[in-house]
């Protein structure tokens, strides 16, 4: 392999890629070649990583091809750090230990890196508030062409082909968007919010803050976002990533000298998209570093998006300068779905999977799968498998059959009994007010509110929730029921004591 001929393998490149992708990843490569091998000498193991995993495979091809343009053999490809050039030799020398080799030191590293930020204390501290400048990419996965650019291999990972022929992983899930999202009173404003975001990103709301439960849909309102910025916009650079990677890809880059490139690729994107950015607490030299990148996007009018799972004040651990500058966007809470959304939501996802569904089957499921929407998927799941597995179409009898041990549990935790104890314990009264045919509004309301929790948590029917609650007829308990819903809507009190009572029944 001749110099010449690599120089062809650069201008190919040039062509194929953003010019500051090329500039700060395959411009820095020098080689060192011989009769039938080739070795990329990268500046810092950073570079050598990312070139790795993100263009090796290309470089390869490229370098296949041309050197059999000009009848050479085949040629063995190796990438390494400058200093590494002896032992890269050496390997090559002892047998033929290319790419693959390479490139599982490379995941190594990245494992190593997350390791986290004690190790990141103990390094300079860079304030870094230099401008922003073209894209160079810490553990990001970037296209060919700068039409996405994302994070986080471990999320989506489908392959997009993009114009100039390079395949790359991005990880915005393309399944999460607003069309697949269902839409309810627990989340219907962080949805409006997103929607205005999608709309007018950097403008409507700056920084989008979601927070809420785990498996509530934060995640994928977020990648929703993103989906549509994309879609808009081929060219948009969206980064999606979890914080815990922002975290790491900040120790490696310090590790390896490479703080700048980190700061450049960060602020260069259009959309910053970080989840869970309560891992964030603790780690103080990640949160200078982002609070920087904040300030730099915020100024730069490019939208940020950030999820966690509580509201930003109560996040321990997290600098007040970040916790005050998250609300200077729009802070909105997702809830966990009621019954309606949940069953909704089903529906939907047995549609997606191309599944019927029954209605009253759904409504079983809901009322008995309350915590969060991932757990409903999961049970969802396992009566699909059920139906498949056994042929039998998805019937009430199919799902209690599928799910027998999870209402066994079920059944043992939440009993009348059970309701009866802990609403009168809440609302500091007697069981015996309960069941009494007292009325004034001290004792009705959480009377109402227990028969209400009955028929959400309990397969009880109406008339045998009436007869454990003092022998009531089973109009009072659809009275009751009713009331209670309607308060939920229109009084924040009862909404708040209906939240807590279901969290302490069912957890
Ligand atoms: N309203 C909804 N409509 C459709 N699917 C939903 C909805 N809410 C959640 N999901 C689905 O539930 C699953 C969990 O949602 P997601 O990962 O977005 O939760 P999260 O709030 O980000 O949770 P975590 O904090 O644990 O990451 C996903 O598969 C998502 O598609």
């Amino acid at each position: 392999m001749s110099e010449a001929t690599w120089q062809k393998c650069v201008a190919h490149l040039q062509e194929e890629l953003p010019s500051q992708h090329f500039i700060t990843w395959i411009r820095p490569l020098k080689i060192d070649a011989g009769e039938g091998w080739i070795n990329l000498l990268a500046p810092n193991r950073f570079v050598r990583d990312w070139v790795q995993d993100r263009y090796f495979a290309r470089i390869k091809e490229l370098v296949g091809e041309l050197s059999a343009e000009v009848g050479g053999t085949e040629v063995q490809l190796l990438i390494a750090e400058r200093q590494q050039r002896a032992q890269a030799q050496s390997t090559r020398a002892n047998a033929s230990a290319p790419a693959a080799v390479m490139a599982r030191e490379s995941v190594h590293v990245s494992a190593e890196a997350s390791r986290d930020v004690e190790l990141s204390q103990q390094l300079p501290l860079d304030t870094g508030s230099e401008p922003v400048s073209p894209p160079s990419a810490p553990g990001q996965i970037v296209s060919a062409n700068g039409q996405i650019v994302s994070s986080s291999p471990q999320q989506g990972n489908r392959q997009v082909e993009v114009e100039g022929g390079i395949r790359h992983q991005s990880s915005l899930m393309d399944n999460y968007t607003f069309e697949t999202f269902v839409e309810g009173k627990s989340n219907q404003l962080a949805r409006a919010a997103a929607s205005q975001v999608a709309e007018n990103p950097g403008r409507a709301y700056n920084p989008l803050f979601l927070y809420g439960g785990v498996g509530l849909g934060k995640t994928h309102l977020m990648h929703a976002v993103g989906n549509s910025l994309v879609q808009q916009n081929p060219n948009a650079r969206v980064v999606y990533l979890h914080s815990e990677r922002f975290v790491a890809d900040m120790v490696k880059a310090l590790q390896l000298n490479a703080i700048n490139e980190f700061k450049r690729y960060y602020r260069s994107v259009d959309a910053l998209l970080i989840d869970d950015i309560q891992f964030f607490s603790g780690k103080e030299r990640s949160q200078e570093e982002f609070f920087h990148t904040f300030n730099a996007l915020l100024e730069g009018g490019q939208q940020m998006i950030l999820t966690c799972d509580r509201y930003p004040k109560e996040i321990k651990g997290l600098e007040e300068r970040l916790k005050s500058r998250f609300g200077w966007g729009l802070t909105v809470a997702v809830e966990p779905p009621e019954l309606e959304t949940r069953v909704a939501i089903l529906l939907k996802k047995a549609e997606q999977e191309k599944i019927p569904l029954p209605s009253d089957a759904a409504f079983f499921i809901a009322q008995r799968v309350r915590s969060n929407v991932r757990e409903l998927e999961g049970v969802l799941k396992r009566v699909i498998a059920s139906s498949r597995f056994m042929a039998r179409p998805i019937d009430i009898p199919l799902v209690k059959e599928s799910l027998k041990d999870l209402l066994a549990l079920q059944d043992k935790q939440v009993s009348l009994d059970n309701i009866q104890r802990t609403v009168a314990e809440y609302y500091k009264i007697k069981i015996s007010d309960l069941m009494s045919k007292r009325r004034s509004r001290s004792v009705a309301r959480p009377r109402q509110l227990a028969m209400a929790l009955s028929k959400e948590l309990t397969n009880h029917s109406l008339p045998e929730i009436g007869e454990g609650f003092g022998g009531r007829d089973h109009t009072t308990v659809l009275h009751a029921c009713r009331k209670i819903k309607e308060l939920r809507d229109s009084d924040a009190d009862i909404r708040e004591d209906y939240k807590n009572l279901i969290r302490l029944l069912t957890t």
